[in-house]
């Protein structure tokens, strides 16, 4: 791809669901700690060309250090985030410079370069995309009472993940636009689609899981062990 992007790694949350002291994006994968993962894979990408870090306050030099002792030269900003994940995207896209960006979740490690090119190109056919997978369950919408309102039709209905890419300017103007407007959402496409403009579906992995619980660790290992065998075998990205 001769585009080149500018990326938003996001990782200032708390990781409540996970239960841990620390927070979960720097719980050990493996060898190394989960953020570093996602970031070894977002540097290594040939269209990219700068990544900024978005990180808890009290996490910035402890993140800074990595730059230097994973070599991960296309770090060009560690930064503190904000209150929700929205404000952190935000604070990131301020230190990038690129004309088209993505935004992803510093706990989804697993994303494969194959997945993350797929959205990079429908972006730029589109205009923005986000990366999903249909979902397997039948999907119910439930009230306060605990009793089923509706059940979508299912084929109409996708898992969303990151990354999320856009064009940095709109996407800037989608979140200024939300801030100004006190709106809070739960992802990217969210703070654009409101505004207007259609966000293609770039499909993407089931194994693109977002660490978020205790039992998604095991099972995160388990699919690095299984790619990293992959690898070693020659049987290709899963
Ligand atoms: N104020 C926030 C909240 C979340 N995130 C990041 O957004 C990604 C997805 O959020 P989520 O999985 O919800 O992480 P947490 O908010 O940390 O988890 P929890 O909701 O369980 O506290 C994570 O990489 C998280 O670090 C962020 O940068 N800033
Ligand atoms: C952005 C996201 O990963 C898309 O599925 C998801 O919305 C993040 O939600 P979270 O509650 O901040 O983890």
């Amino acid at each position: 791809m001769e585009q080149k992007w500018g990326v938003v790694i996001v990782a200032a949350g708390r990781g409540s669901r996970m239960g841990t002291k620390e927070s979960k994006q720097y719980l050990r994968l493996a060898d190394k700690p989960i953020l570093v993962h996602t970031l070894e894979l977002f540097d290594r990408l040939s269209f990219v060309e700068e990544i900024a870090l978005v990180v808890g306050e009290g996490d910035i030099v402890r993140c800074q250090s990595w730059v230097s002792e994973y070599g991960l030269r296309k770090v060009s900003a560690v930064l503190g985030g904000g209150a929700e994940r929205q404000h952190s995207v935000k604070l990131g896209l301020t230190a990038l410079r690129s004309e088209w960006v993505m935004v992803h979740d510093g706990v989804r490690p697993l994303v494969t370069e194959a997945a993350v090119a797929n959205c990079c190109r429908a972006a730029l056919a589109s205009g923005a995309a986000v990366l999903a997978v249909p979902v397997k369950d039948t999907i119910k919408q439930v009230d306060a009472g605990g009793v089923i309102v509706s059940t979508p039709d299912r084929r109409s209905l996708w898992a969303i993940q990151t990354p999320q890419a856009f064009r940095r300017v709109m996407l800037l103007e989608a979140h200024a636009r939300a801030a100004a407007e006190g709106f809070l959402g739960t992802d990217d496409a969210m703070v654009v689609e409101r505004m207007g403009v259609p966000v293609s579906v770039a499909e993407g992995d089931y194994t693109n899981i977002k660490i978020t619980t205790p039992e998604d660790l095991p099972y995160a290992e388990f699919l690095l062990a299984q790619r990293r065998s992959s690898a070693l075998t020659g049987r290709g990205e899963t």
